[in-house]
């Protein structure tokens, strides 16, 4: 008997990691043009864009007829004044495409030595991203680099690659270069891998190879239980996290990191719950910075949902639609939680309600 996605969940593995090494390496060397500001006002850098290459040229081999929806476009880049970010990320794209792993799991998809890309390719594999999403079809979802400021801080970022089958995500991959795969060795080896697939479990990889461990969350325990938020304010509310923690009077600080790796930490159990809540009204969360998270909430013996109850909807496009906030945590918590959640939002909506 074949299991499910198997093919699936090596190609999204390989295509992780290639982003990887290429994020990585980047890093080193990256100069100060080398990013741009986006509408809304976010940075993206060289190495977003070819990441998002490089996965999307990956994706495209071996699956010619699947929709992407991938948070970059290349816009930006094909016009005049972007050429030599052009060139820069066409170089990236090729480096990382035609590396020489010589790890297990890294079969031959087409890529290797000889399987350079012209500029017109590499700006084609970007933009295939553009796919608005639906509730029927199969269609992966990839942001290449989530919590850029992060990785522009040197701190915590991830790759985030998941695919997502009539609305319900089946597979997913999360790749976080500087995270260590010990949490209470931060000096030691860095570089995890988080794979979950639906019904099959939840999984860390080590980056540098295929040592691989098993994922559960431990159960609810008040006196050391933490939640981990994010670092930007502007993403997600301090003040309301931090009454939450009153109210279900826990005392141990909260974990701020950028990126989807607090799915990894939740996962594996380095911090007892993920909550997000809106700092304004008008933000809609992207589906490419939930997806491969909230599989590996619930195969890792989590619950994921909004601050409502409901269930997150990666049916509705490239969005979350009006899912509001986010709450993921170990089964046995979550009630608790989102009740507490739900009082702080109670009474921050008092005052707004006496004006109106
Ligand atoms: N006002 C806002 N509210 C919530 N999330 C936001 C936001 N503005 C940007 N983001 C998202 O927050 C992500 C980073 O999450 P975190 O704060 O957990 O590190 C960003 O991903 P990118 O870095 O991929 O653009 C971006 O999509
Ligand atoms: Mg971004
Ligand atoms: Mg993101
Ligand atoms: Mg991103």
């Amino acid at each position: 008997m074949s299991i499910a996605y198997a093919i699936e969940r090596q190609l999204a593995i390989s295509a992780v990691r290639r982003a990887c090494l290429l994020t990585s390496s980047v890093f080193n060397k990256l100069v100060k043009n080398e990013t741009l500001v986006k509408g809304d006002k976010s940075p993206v850098t060289v190495a977003d864009y070819s990441a998002q290459a490089v996965i999307s040229s990956m994706l495209h081999r071996a699956y010619p007829n699947d929709p992407i929806v991938g948070e970059e476009d290349a816009s930006d880049l094909r016009a005049e004044s972007g050429a030599s970010l052009r060139n820069r990320i066409v170089e990236l794209a090729n480096e990382a495409l035609t590396a020489e792993l010589g790890i297990g799991d890294d079969a031959d998809w087409g890529i290797g030595p000889g399987s350079e890309q012209n500029a017109d390719e590499v700006l084609d594999a970007i933009d295939r991203g553009r796919y608005e999403g639906g509730r029927t079809g199969r269609m992966w979802t990839i942001d290449p680099i989530d919590g850029t400021k992060g990785f522009l801080r040197g701190e915590q970022y991830a790759v985030c690659l998941a695919l997502i089958v009539d609305a319900q995500v089946q597979l997913g991959v999360l790749g976080c270069p500087n995270l260590p795969i010990d949490w209470l060795k931060p000096d030691g080896e860095k570089g995890c891998l988080f794979v979950a697939v639906r019904g099959q479990g939840a999984q860390q990889i080590k980056l540098s190879g295929a040592e691989s461990t098993r994922l559960t969350m431990p159960p609810y325990t008040p006196s050391t239980f933490n939640f981990l938020e994010s670092v930007e304010a502007a993403h997600s509310s301090h003040s309301t996290i931090s009454g939450i923690s009153a109210i279900m009077g826990l005392t141990e600080p909260p974990i701020r990191m950028d990126s989807q790796a607090k799915y990894g930490c939740l996962a594996r159990g380095d911090g007892g719950a993920y909550v997000r809540m809106p700092t304004g009204a008008g933000y809609k969360e992207k589906i490419w910075d939930h997806a491969t998270g909230s599989l590996l909430v619930t195969e890792s013996g989590g619950i994921i949902t909004d601050s409502r109850g409901l269930p997150l909807d990666f049916g509705l496009g490239r969005t979350l639609g009006e899912n509001y906030g986010i709450i993921a945590t170990v089964k046995d918590a979550h009630g608790k939680l989102l009740s507490a959640v739900q009082q702080v939002v109670a009474k921050e909506e008092e005052p707004l309600k006496s004006r109106a």
